[in-house]
């Protein structure tokens, strides 16, 4: 998507694209910032090749070399933050204890299997005659097996990993793309360990609670096992979610590597330190450490629950019933929900006979949410929004959650409205509303600078449309590939708002990234289940807050 002109030099904050499962979109490059990229990576490189204090020896003499006298400013900035990096590690370090012992020897564990995997690769007949093909050459730096060990490294790594992929303005196009396939999938928990953290935390024998639990796990990820059961007495079809063992040691430890790392980092690199890196890490800390609290995602699905029934939603939608004298800070047990995800043509023509009509609920459930809501669903990706069998749409997976103040939300929908009729003043007046910032902002070259973005995406819509007619893209398969690139283009055309709406100065709030991030799975949903709804302008969509008020004042 050749925006040009638009770049201002600055890198943005990527907020955004944090909380990421399994769809990710592309965004594609300039030459330009390509190349950028590619340099940022291989300074990265040789950087860190040197070591310890030879790496601060080497930077300071740089430094003292160029004599211009912002580099020296810089310099003496940096050795007054020394002792600030110093504190702050050793304080880290304390804080991580003997768990940081522990991860070491399990990160080595996982370097080592992929180190394996690398030489068995490289030793391959076919790779010995025409020398190492260059994507083998990078040894485990390489795309793919730094995906492979960020996988095995497990939950904080497997987050970067999604991070990565969605942040195509700070890593290398190589490495985006590999990382879509980073996968949140993790070996299960043998059924005897499970049955002891159940054991352990219900306080009383499993049989007491539930009639049945099925050995076998419907999912496993990094963080959770999931098991289907039936509850004693009621006969109710339950799933048990279950925190896997010592995963809170993990997330700490690694996130405190992590945040060290970054520290270091960000140090070298004082330029780095306005795409505030360090912001980065602290918010996927944040965030991962909510997911491990199972009475916080007990409190988010119940405050949702309400929200349906005080609106009389509770026939259109619905979230799985908590069942809280089975549940503890590390074990679910919630009603069954049976369904298929929001991406499923095919199951879902056969579950209803409008899927548009579906999918209008959805939404209109969710646009509700934000303000009537005490929070709002932030990761409404396929496999947490489900067509029920009985039509219902279902929302699962309250882990991650969002709240909106009623003055973003009311800046958030002129941005909205703005999109749909291409009115670039109202745009540019509401980001500067929602975005905080003490500089005085030029609305009017602002909005011109917006203008310029749509309009080059606008570019490429017709080339896409051109393309897509002249082929057949009347199978399911066909129109989901469609949707890739559409869904590449919406998520190019929010970073690049960011991007803009940046280098005049506006840092926008968590929950305006948390908010688009949602609107882009919404508008896969839309552009899969009903083409040729606009979503942003459709009579029967009510993002307007009228209506909200309405519900609000039936609390
Ligand atoms: N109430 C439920 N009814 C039926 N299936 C469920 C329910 N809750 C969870 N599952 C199944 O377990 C899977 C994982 O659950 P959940 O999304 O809550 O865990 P997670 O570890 O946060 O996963 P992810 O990171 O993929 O969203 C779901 O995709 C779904 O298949």
């Amino acid at each position: 998507m050749a925006v040009t002109g638009l770049r201002g030099g600055r890198t943005l904050q990527l907020q955004p694209f944090l909380h990421h499962h399994h769809h990710h979109s592309l965004h594609s490059f300039t030459k330009q910032q390509q190349q950028q990229q590619l340099n940022v990576h291989s300074k990265s490189k040789s950087k860190s090749k040197s070591k310890g204090f030879t790496l601060f020896a080497r930077y300071a003499q740089q430094q003292a070399q160029d004599l211009s006298s912002s580099s020296r400013r810089r310099l003496q900035e940096s050795i007054e933050n020394l002792p600030k990096l110093v504190e702050d590690i050793v304080r880290t370090s304390i804080n991580t204890g003997p768990r940081g012992v522990l991860r070491l020897a399990q990160g080595l564990q996982a370097f080592i299997g992929v180190g394996q995997e690398w030489l068995i690769d490289v030793s391959k007949p076919s790779n010995s005659s025409a020398g190492l093909p260059t994507e083998m050459q990078l040894g485990l730096l390489s795309p793919f097996y730094l995906r492979r060990l960020f996988e095995r490294l497990g939950a904080t790594y497997i987050k970067l990993g999604q991070f990565i992929a969605s942040a195509p303005t700070l890593f290398p196009p190589e490495y985006v793309q590999e990382f879509q396939n980073c996968f949140d999938r993790a070996p299960p928990i043998p059924f005897e360990e499970i049955q002891s953290i159940l054991r352990k935390e219900l306080g009383r024998p499993i049989e007491s609670v539930y009639e049945y639990v099925d050995p076998k796990p419907l999912a496993s990820a990094s963080i959770a096992q999931v098991h289907g059961a039936r509850l004693k007495g009621s006969r109710e079809d339950v799933v048990i979610k279950v925190l896997k063992p010592g995963i809170e040691d993990i997330l700490v430890a690694d996130l405190n590597f992590v945040y060290v790392v970054a520290r270091i980092f960000e140090f070298l690199n004082p330029d780095i330190s306005r795409t505030s890196l360090v912001g980065i890490v602290k918010d996927i800390r944040d965030s991962m450490l909510e997911e491990v609290d199972f009475y916080k995602e007990a409190a988010n699905i119940e405050a949702f629950r309400r929200y349906l029934e005080a609106t009389g939603l509770t026939g259109n939608a619905t979230a799985p019933k908590v069942y809280q004298y089975c549940s503890t800070r590390q074990v679910l047990t919630m009603e069954r929900l049976y369904g298929v995800p929001l991406t499923d043509l095919d199951s879902i023509s056969s579950f209803v006979s409008n899927p548009e009509t579906s999918l209008i609920t959805a939404l209109n459930v969710w646009f509700g949410s934000l303000l009537a809501c005490e929070s709002f669903h932030a990761d409404v990706h396929a496999g947490n929004l489900w067509l029920l069998r009985d039509g219902r749409i279902g929302f699962l997976d309250f882990g991650i959650v969002g709240r909106i103040s009623p003055k973003t939300w009311a800046a958030m929908e002129v941005f909205l409205g703005s999109i749909a009729i291409e009115d670039y003043d109202s745009m540019a007046s509401s980001l500067i509303q929602m975005g905080a910032t003490n500089k005085d902002v030029n609305a009017k070259a602002f909005a011109m600078d917006l203008g310029k973005v749509f309009s080059s995406i606008k570019d490429l819509d017709t080339e896409i449309v051109v393309a897509a007619r002249s082929g057949t893209a009347t199978n399911a398969a066909a129109v989901s590939a469609n949707v890739v690139v559409d869904e590449r283009q919406m998520n190019a055309l929010f970073l690049d708002v960011v991007r803009v709406s940046e280098s005049y100065g506006l840092k926008f709030p968590r929950e305006f990234a948390l908010l688009l991030k949602q609107l882009l799975y919404f508008d896969r949903y839309t552009r899969l289940l009903a083409p040729n709804l606009n979503m942003l302008q459709d009579q029967r969509i009510y993002i307007s807050s009228n209506r909200r008020s309405r519900y609000r004042d039936s609390f």
